[in-house]
């Protein structure tokens, strides 16, 4: 008995010294443009949804880090201002840009109120940007939602279908004529892996017959690649491009929904700590697509790791992304 239980012990212990190793000793994040400060995206604007938070809040570290000026489109503005806050010293510490009325917006971050379960929410934010920015080069559709219960939006859609899809369909047709006269100018939409397990059911997209979180989430992230892929075709000649990726399985708030009894939540949080990306890790893929000219001019395709990856064929379905296209139209009142 006594040796069993010093087994366990030392093999805890092992396995912990060997988790801490991997975390702390691994490879540091590969930045894609230096640990050094860089002017690279100096004189753009970017606008990332959800961006207080998770992969968003790396993301507009990163690209601030860049020189880029940076609004953060995000729904309560008490938790975006604390990150903004947190945003700027470190920005500060590190000796990044600083804004004033000579940096050319560089460094600067503008926090503006944005609740993608609004419509009437998202055209009041589209009529601000349209009357206060002059120029729109990068477009990060990043916000999201994870197996929540059943919720409606304000205007009756289901939540995951109604946040991650119509919402940011409704902004980005409103931003189009920004993101047009901005032109080279670039939008990133942030998908899932987990698109795989989704199906657009056309008879039932706000799930009154039938709800299955799992599902409806990953509905919503195939929408993501159909919506970008469908744009992209619209876009074609006009230098305004449209790429979707995936971030892989990141350490962020996304799993709030996710019921953990209190007695395991400890263990959930060790294996996520050695496991899953830092939000930094899991951002790269958005930087790059947001900043990188290796991507310049490419339009229309999905990446996992700074690289293209293959699409299953549901996701390429033309006649289902058009269609998902009208009916995401008509949803979300847009008049021709
Ligand atoms: N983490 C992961 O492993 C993966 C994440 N993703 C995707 O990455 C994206 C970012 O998620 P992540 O950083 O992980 O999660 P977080 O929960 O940390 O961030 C999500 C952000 O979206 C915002 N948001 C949620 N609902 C709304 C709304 N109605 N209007 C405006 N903003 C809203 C949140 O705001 P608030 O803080 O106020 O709630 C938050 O800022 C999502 O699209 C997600 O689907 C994809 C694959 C894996
Ligand atoms: C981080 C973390 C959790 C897990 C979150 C998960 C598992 C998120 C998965 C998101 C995925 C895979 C999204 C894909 O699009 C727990 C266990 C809730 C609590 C401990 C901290």
């Amino acid at each position: 008995m006594a040796v069993a239980t010093v087994a366990a012990l030392l093999a805890a212990l092992g396995g912990a010294l060997w988790l801490a190793a991997r975390r702390f000793l691994g490879p540091s994040v590969q930045r894609l443009h230096g640990s050094e400060h860089s002017s690279f995206m100096h004189g753009k604007t970017v606008l990332i949804t959800g961006a207080n938070s998770g992969l968003g809040r790396a993301t507009a570290a990163e690209l601030l880090r860049l020189g880029a000026r940076v609004i953060m489109g995000c729904r309560d503005l008490e938790r975006a201002e604390e990150a903004a806050g947190q945003l700027r010293r470190e920005l500060r510490q590190a000796g990044g840009p600083e804004p004033g009325p000579s940096s050319g917006g560089a460094g600067e971050l503008v926090v503006k109120h944005l609740d993608l379960a609004s419509l009437r929410s998202v055209r009041a934010f589209c009529q601000e940007m349209l009357q206060e920015e002059p120029q729109l080069d990068v477009l990060i559709n990043n916000a999201g939602i994870f197996q929540c219960p059943y919720m409606k939006t304000e205007d009756g859609f289901e939540m995951q279908f109604g946040v991650n899809h119509l919402g940011h369909f409704l902004l980005t047709n409103l931003l189009l004529g920004l993101l047009k006269s901005s032109a080279p100018s670039r939008i990133v939409v942030v998908s899932s892996k987990l698109y795989k397990y989704g199906d657009i059911n056309f008879e039932d997209l706000n799930s009154e017959q039938s709800y299955n979180k799992s599902f409806c989430y990953s509905r919503s992230k195939l929408a993501n690649i159909l919506f970008t892929r469908e744009l992209a075709r619209r876009l074609e000649g006009t230098n305004v491009t449209v790429n979707v990726l995936h971030p892989g399985i990141v350490r962020t708030n996304l799993g709030r929904h996710i019921h953990i009894p209190l007695l395991v939540k400890p263990l959930f949080n060790l294996v996520s700590w050695a496991f899953f990306k830092t939000p930094l890790e899991g951002a790269q893929t958005s930087i790059y697509l947001a900043s990188s000219p290796e991507v310049e001019g490419v339009s229309g395709k999905y990446f996992g790791d700074c690289k293209e990856e293959e699409l299953l064929p549901k996701a390429m379905d033309e006649s289902v992304a058009r269609k998902l296209w009208d009916i995401s139209e008509v949803m979300v009142g847009i008049l021709k």
